[in-house]
């Protein structure tokens, strides 16, 4: 389980404080949306939550562990072994295949080559671009990209999988193919993951089974 506790998070000294001593437990199973008007701190909280930004004040705490206030190597530990990141634009590297692509951060996280390239196929196979793995992502279309991006999110099977607006740039029925992979990702029961989607997206928040409105 994920969860913030008296949250306050701020740039830099003397800046706009964010999230005003925040406290919410993020479900695992469900599908939590963290809406909120441009600028209240949306993409931050992802990235707090991720590990990559430290509290000023208040703890992120992850199966019963305070690990904002780990050190920095255990912090990137947690975050390869426990947290899937799915950006707008899938941002995915221009120069290495899809595969390529989907496994690095199962090798960053010191899989073998192998097991990474066998659950990367699975992956893109069950998200209906198997096909598309030996391409590069200058080949696929939008909403295949981000759909590989949700491939990238899940590889190393993480405990958290948190999405900075994933449908920001797609038609609606690309939005709903997106949605319905990070749901399903969420799952249930023994296999219940904690999936956290940044986004002002009208549609992805009636999607959402919980909201945190920021
Ligand atoms: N790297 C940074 N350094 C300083 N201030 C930043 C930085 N990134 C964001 N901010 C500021 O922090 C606040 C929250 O930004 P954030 O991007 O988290 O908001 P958001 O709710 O995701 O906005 P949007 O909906 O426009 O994407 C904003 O006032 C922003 O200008």
């Amino acid at each position: 389980m994920l969860s913030v506790e008296n949250l306050t998070f701020r740039y830099r000294r003397g800046g706009e404080e964010l999230f005003d001593d925040l406290s919410y437990a993020f479900e695992p199973g469900r599908v939590t949306a963290v809406t909120g008007a441009s600028g209240r701190g949306k993409s931050t909280l992802l990235y707090v939550l991720g590990l990559m930004l430290t509290p000023l004040r208040g703890t992120v705490t992850l199966q019963g562990n305070n690990v904002s206030a780990a050190a920095d190597a255990e912090r990137s530990r947690i975050r390869a072994e426990s947290i899937g990141f799915v950006f707008q634009d899938s941002a995915l590297d221009p120069t290495r295949t899809i595969l390529d692509s989907v496994t690095e951060p199962a090798l960053y996280a010191g899989w073998s080559r192998s097991r990474a390239q066998e659950q990367g196929r699975v992956l893109l196979e069950r998200m209906g671009v198997g096909n598309r793995a030996d391409h590069m992502p200058g080949e696929i279309s939008g909403g295949q990209a981000q759909r590989v991006a949700v491939c990238r999110s899940l590889v190393t099977d993480p405990a958290v999988v948190l999405a900075d607006e994933p449908t920001g740039n797609l038609d609606q029925a690309n939005a709903e193919g997106v949605l319905t992979a990070l749901s399903e990702a969420a799952g249930a029961g023994a296999l219940a993951r904690t999936v956290v989607i940044a986004t002002h997206d009208p549609f992805v928040i009636e999607f959402a089974d919980e909201v945190l409105a920021l």
